[in-house]
């Protein structure tokens, strides 16, 4: 039986630029690795065993509808000899946390189904499964990604500190669909240019570079969840008063996120968080 780590990720910045005729939308983000964020097992099961299992724990999540079914489901349909496999997945964070979890446990199967038939997935057949499947399948660290998540505009965004990072998944979840659907009631964002979105988040990336405080992120979705769940500010309030260079909101939210130069602020803070009924997990990464 293997054992895989799948990643998830958080966005530094996140502009929307236009609606697409297929109700899709496109960005400019830089996205961040969450290296190792949840956990599965894979185990192929034996030959004449004819039908697959994947059992999720720590999410409620219907077994049918499980993204890692969608995988199998899509790349056997494009003729891929795929076994049929029992998979067991233990879940960090609920769906509509932000974080890009079942993108990232998706991602993982996505390379192991390539190690074994040999075969390489196209972008556009990881973006089929999910928009930021090919950043997350992809092994960068950190890039700007533009199109509908699926296109690295820069690849490998270097950093000179490993920040610490503390995020919060809050009890309330967003749905990705109703926040674009909210976002174009909104937000003004048509005739924005991916060039300056893109140019927007290399300046976040260097003022990182430079050890420099720059408060919230850049997130379209912000105004919003902030306007609608009080939380927000307080964690935000108890970021800044712990030293954090920067935070925001990831992705379509819930989850947030503050970055540090110190990992023993970032304890501090989420020291303090927990005090916060609001708050579902805390995590805190080196
Ligand atoms: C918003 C982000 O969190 C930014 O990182 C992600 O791009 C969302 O990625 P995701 O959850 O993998 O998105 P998908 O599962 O492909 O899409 C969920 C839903 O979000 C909306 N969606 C998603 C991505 C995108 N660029 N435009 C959209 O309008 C669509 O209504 C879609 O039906
Ligand atoms: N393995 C999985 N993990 C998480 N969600 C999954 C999984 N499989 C299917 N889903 C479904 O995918 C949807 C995830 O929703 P959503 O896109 O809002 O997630 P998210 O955590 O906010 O990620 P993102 O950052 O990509 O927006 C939910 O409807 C959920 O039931």
């Amino acid at each position: 039986m293997l054992t895989v780590f799948s990643p998830a990720k958080l966005n530094l910045t996140l502009r929307i630029l236009s609606r697409r005729l297929d109700g899709y939308h496109n960005l400019c983000s830089c996205f961040l690795r969450l290296p190792y964020w949840e956990k599965m097992t894979i185990m192929k099961k034996p030959q004449g065993d004819r039908r697959d299992s994947v059992e999720t724990y720590g999410a409620t999540i219907i077994d049918d509808e499980n993204i890692l079914v969608k995988v199998l489901r899509e790349f056997r349909g494009k003729g891929w000899n795929i076994p049929n496999v029992e998979i067991k997945l233990w879940k960090t964070t609920p769906p509509g946390a932000g974080l890009g979890s079942g993108s990232g446990n998706a991602a993982a199967l996505i390379s192991w189904i390539e190690g074994i038939t040999g075969k390489k997935a196209k972008v556009e057949e990881k973006t089929a499964i999910g928009a930021d499947v090919p950043f997350l399948a992809s092994g960068y660290n950190c890039a700007i990604v533009g199109g509908i998540g699926e296109k690295v505009i820069v690849e490998n965004v270097n950093f000179k500190y490993t920040f610490a990072k503390l995020i919060l998944v809050p009890r309330w979840s967003c749905s990705t669909k109703e926040a674009f659907r909210l976002i174009d009631e909104l937000v003004e964002y048509e005739g924005r240019r991916e060039e300056e979105a893109c140019m927007e988040a290399l300046d976040v990336v260097s003022a990182l570079n430079l050890g420099e405080k720059i408060g919230l992120l850049p997130n379209d979705f912000s105004s919003m969840l902030i306007k609608a769940h009080f939380g927000y500010k307080l964690f935000f309030e108890c970021f800044e008063r712990y030293g954090a260079l920067a935070w925001g909101i990831s992705g379509s939210g819930s989850s947030c996120f503050a970055l540090f130069k110190e990992p023993s602020s970032a304890f501090l803070s989420a020291e303090e968080l927990e005090g916060f009924d609001e708050i579902g997990t805390i995590i805190v990464m080196e």
